[in-house]
């Protein structure tokens, strides 16, 4: 290459080009990562607002029930890979619990447990919700992202990506308040998962921000806790996507998905709730 064209070349690209920017302090960078979820967290999705002002027809709920399970019984698997890391003892004391929340032990039924109850209550079959037939293609794949990003990232971006749990307890208010006010299948027993993880959510994101404001100690470390939770947030909304597409609009089941009884849009809602909003 000749002088001119070599001083007009345009420079090689690099991966050390980005630069982060100043570190930032705690305040700035927890404000950063509750930003992340005002702007793109899964209770601004459409499903679930169909979905907590009772617009949802059986079949939809049915299919939300069912699918969320994948999600449900997949996380104490990532977390198990996080603690088989984990060389802190009082990150693996804390991490074990999230465990145990989820499986049970005794005295506590556990997470699964209660999701089960729920999904017998709208009328699936416990061995087929554990059987994980029937999940949509798309919310596997999204949620063994999840997994897979757990068990291969940074420690610090593996419990960053927890962190969506900061904004679920508001998420898990409104469901509640919902699914009690439009639908019949909701009472204190049917939907005890969400009033539970009222009290278990908490503990555990004031555990997973102090961790990450602690241990991110450069600004590329506070970009990757950023990007993780972004990731994750992906994870929630990705399932959701694939959910409205399949039972929402245009409705395209895809091959081998659950097909609910006579899928015709039948409705069990409180007298008075919102009509079916089934296109
Ligand atoms: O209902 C929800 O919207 C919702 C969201 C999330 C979340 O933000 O990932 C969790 C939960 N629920 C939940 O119940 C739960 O146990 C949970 C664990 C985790 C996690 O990433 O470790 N997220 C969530």
């Amino acid at each position: 290459m000749n002088a001119i064209a070599e001083a007009t070349r345009p420079p090689k690209p690099s991966s050390r080009s980005f630069d982060p920017g100043e570190f930032l302090d705690a305040e700035t960078f927890e404000s950063r990562l509750r930003r992340i979820g005002a702007e793109r967290y899964h209770n601004l999705h459409p499903f679930h607002k169909l979905l907590h002002s009772g617009g949802c027809s059986h079949a939809q709920v049915q299919a939300w029930v069912l699918n969320r399970f994948y999600y449900q019984s997949r996380i104490p698997l990532k977390d198990a890979s996080l603690l088989s890391r984990a060389e802190d003892l009082d990150l693996r004391r804390e991490w074990r619990q999230r465990i145990e929340d989820h499986d049970g032990h005794a005295g506590n039924e556990g997470g699964i447990e209660r999701w089960f109850v729920l999904a017998e209550a709208v009328g699936l079959d416990r061995d087929y919700v554990a059987s994980t037939e029937g999940i949509l293609p798309a919310t596997k794949f999204a949620v063994e992202a999840y997994v897979r990003f757990v068990r291969e990232k940074s420690l610090l971006e593996a419990v960053a990506s927890s962190l969506t749990e900061l904004f679920a307890p508001k998420i898990h208010e409104e469901r509640i308040a919902g699914l009690l006010e439009h639908y019949d299948f909701a009472n204190d027993r049917t939907i005890a998962y969400f009033t539970n993880r009222l009290n278990e959510a908490p503990k555990d994101v004031k555990f997973g921000l102090a961790y990450v404001i602690r241990e991110a100690r450069t600004r590329e470390q506070q970009e990757q806790v950023m990007a993780a939770l972004r990731f994750k947030t992906d994870v929630l909304w990705a399932q959701l996507d694939a959910l409205y597409h399949a039972y929402v609009a245009p409705g395209h089941i895809p091959p081998g998905a659950f097909v609910p009884d006579g899928h015709s849009g039948e409705v069990h809602h409180r007298v008075g709730a919102v009509a079916d909003a089934k296109p």
